[in-house]
């Protein structure tokens, strides 16, 4: 399985206080579910932003797609950008468009004939249950049907990586389960999932995830699975487990 994603010692700092994130070192696998946990302030969001690159690292470096991000030039990142689909916490749809343009943003920068943009986006819509709610702008709708668009919006482009930051937040629990199965579908479909959550009902839903847990800035990674390279006594034990 290739990599899709590696960071090395990546650190972040906001101003001059202390870094926010430390030391980060990890790969993320083509194709792989990841769950991202950790308590209120740890750093969640802050190392979500590094992978849908709204902030740069203070220190370290980041492959994506196998180049390196730190030194890229500016002009090159629209490009890595389109290949992400982001559920971002506050959402950020855009306030003078409806949920169909919304979500159909992604197809429309991407350049897709507008003849092929209508059925897609309404499937999607009938999805995440909106079908009736088309032609309503964000602010007439709920904060569940907000991030409800917000999540079609993301994955209608079939992303090679995806990052959600709390995408079940608002939303009741069938619902939650419904949004879930959409994020694991496009995962078997070869996309990368991140999902950062508190809701530890989730984390049991995806057999196959892995956990990434970050404490006060810092990955735990206790079964190692995480770590670029792998630790001498990981590899032994994976030859271990391979005999
Ligand atoms: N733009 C910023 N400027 C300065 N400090 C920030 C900024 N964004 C986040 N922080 C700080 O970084 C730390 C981690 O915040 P972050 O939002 O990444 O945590 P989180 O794990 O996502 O939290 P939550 O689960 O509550 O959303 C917090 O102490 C926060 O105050």
């Amino acid at each position: 399985m290739a990599n899709i994603v590696q960071f090395d010692n990546v650190g972040l700092r906001y101003g001059t206080g202390a870094e926010t994130l430390s030391d980060l070192s990890f790969s993320l696998m083509r194709g792989q579910f990841y769950f991202l946990t950790g308590p209120s302030g740890a750093g969640k969001t802050s190392l979500l932003k590094l992978l849908y690159l709204s902030q740069r690292p203070s220190r370290g470096q980041i492959r994506m797609f196998g180049e390196d991000l730190v030194t890229a030039r500016r002009d090159r990142l629209p490009a890595f950008r389109r290949r992400i689909g982001v559920v971002f916490q506050d959402f950020q749809l855009v306030p003078h468009l409806s949920a169909f343009d919304n979500v159909a943003l992604p197809l429309r920068v991407s350049g897709v004939d507008e003849r092929e943009i209508a059925a897609p986006v309404r499937e999607m819509l009938a999805w995440v249950g909106l079908e009736d709610r088309a032609s309503a702008r964000p602010a007439t709708l709920s904060g569940g049907e907000q991030q409800r668009v917000a999540i079609a919006r993301a994955v209608i482009g079939r992303p090679d990586l995806l990052v959600a930051d709390e995408p079940t937040g608002n939303v009741d629990p069938e619902m939650a389960q419904r949004l879930l199965h959409l994020f694991d579908g496009l995962n078997r479909l070869g996309t990368t999932v991140v999902v950062a959550t508190h809701d530890l009902h989730l984390l049991s839903r995806i057999g196959t995830a892995q956990m990434m847990r970050l404490d006060r800035g810092r990955l735990s990674d206790p079964t190692g699975a995480l770590r670029y390279p792998p630790r001498p006594e990981d590899r032994s034990n994976a030859m271990k487990g391979s005999s």
